[in-house]
């Protein structure tokens, strides 16, 4: 919604009841409260993202194409990213890069050790055979 009109966290926390409902969802600001009744996933989970930047749940369920055309109906104009405090933001990057470091060096390694085990059988096969020819002639 472009052009829409910008809301401060603080109002937007306020609408936290299953009759006022405003969601926060990627910077914009959707009040769902016509929807509660609707919605596939409950109104329970909705209301529990009340008062929080909701990016990430939305994210983690994977709403399909369709769960996303409905969006703009719904969608009342913008959270001031100032007012949000920055332990409710989703941040993409920071929340994911110190976890993602480890585990892609843990993934190197196994990824290594899988090509390595096969390649060592393989060697060990071969010398096996070689052996065997060596002491049949
Ligand atoms: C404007 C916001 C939202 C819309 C329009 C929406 C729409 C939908 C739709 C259409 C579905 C059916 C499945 C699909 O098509 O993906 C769904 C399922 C669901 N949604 Fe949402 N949703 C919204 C926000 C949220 C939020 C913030 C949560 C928080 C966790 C949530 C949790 C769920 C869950 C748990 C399901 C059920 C998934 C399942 O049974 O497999 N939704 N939603």
């Amino acid at each position: 919604m472009a052009g829409g009109k910008m809301y401060s966290f603080e109002e937007v926390r306020k609408h936290n009841v299953r009759k006022d409902c405003w969601l926060i969802i990627a910077g914009k600001v959707y009040d769902v409260t016509a929807f509660m009744e609707e919605h596939p996933g409950g109104d329970e989970v909705l209301l529990a993202c009340t008062g929080k930047d909701a990016t990430a749940d939305f994210v983690d369920i994977g709403h399909s194409d369709s769960a996303k055309e409905m969006m703009p109906q719904y969608c009342i104009g913008e959270v001031d990213a100032a007012t949000v405090p920055a332990k409710l933001t989703y941040a993409y990057a920071s929340d994911a890069s110190p976890d993602k470091a480890a585990t892609s060096a843990a993934g190197a390694w196994a990824t290594l050790l899988r090509l390595a085990v096969p390649v060592l059988l393989l060697t060990l096969a071969l010398a096996m055979q070689s052996y065997g020819k060596a002491k049949a002639e």
